[in-house]
């Protein structure tokens, strides 16, 4: 069985890019490629990665209008990403919008609250302050909207399961025991994260920044 994690790869320097996802190939499930790495590489950039041969989740984290969403996803089409995200908040009418638009393969998945996000920070933002009551309320809209599946983080995961068994879950904010929390404020080892219900974890910084980004994915991959 392919591992479930995928390796963020946040970074503008597509050669870098390049020399970690060859290093880890072989101790992860896919490659993860998002804002940073796109607006500095685009399309081009995206097929160069997906040359490597692992699955590519495509996180740009679209969230607009439906008619603009749905005709950047259109735009994307050609790249067949296996993952596409966008914001949950954008609404139910944005949420179909995009899953209309995506190549049939690809699976769309709503990010709910982000990780980086405590229930201080949605205070401060107007929304109700418990992360975990969001987290629920916008994973029923996701199902609702037809999307594939939800992010979360690992604290949310087994309950968003319970609303929707068949969904599936992208959980971030993943931390090795003792690893270093960095922005991230939900977090979760690897491990429990799966015990919780994850589909695949998406795991940066634990390997990019490791001094030896392989024997840093083998290590998370042993404690799977
Ligand atoms: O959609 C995501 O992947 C995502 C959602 C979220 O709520 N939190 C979150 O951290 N992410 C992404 O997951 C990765 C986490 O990176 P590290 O904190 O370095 O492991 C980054 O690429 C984030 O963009």
């Amino acid at each position: 069985m392919s591992s479930p994690v995928y390796v963020a790869l946040d970074t503008p320097d597509l050669e870098r890019a390049k020399a970690i996802a060859s290093r880890v190939r072989n101790h992860v499930g896919g490659i993860k490629l998002g804002l940073e790495f796109f607006t500095a590489n685009g399309r081009s950039g995206v097929r160069d990665m997906a040359a490597l041969g692992l699955p590519i989740f495509l996180d740009l984290k679209l969230h607009d209008i439906p008619n603009t969403v749905g005709k950047a996803i259109q735009a994307l089409r050609a790249l067949e990403p296996a993952i596409l995200t966008v914001h949950a908040s954008g609404g139910r009418a944005m949420m179909e919008d995009a899953k209309a638009a995506a190549p049939l393969g690809t699976k769309v998945v709503g990010v709910t609250v982000l990780t980086s996000l405590d229930g201080d920070d949605l205070a401060s933002v107007g929304l109700p302050a418990d992360p975990h009551d969001q987290v629920m309320r916008l994973t029923q809209l996701a199902k609702d909207a037809g999307l594939d599946g939800v992010v979360c983080s690992g604290n949310e995961v087994a309950a968003a399961r319970k609303i929707w068994p068949g969904g599936f879950f992208v959980v971030p904010g993943v931390r090795p025991a003792g690893g270093v929390i960095g922005d991230q404020k939900r977090v979760m080892t690897p491990r429990k994260a799966l015990d919780a219900g994850a589909s695949i974890l998406v795991v940066g910084r634990p390997i990019t920044g490791a001094e030896d980004p392989d024997q840093a994915a083998r290590d998370i991959a042993a404690t799977l």
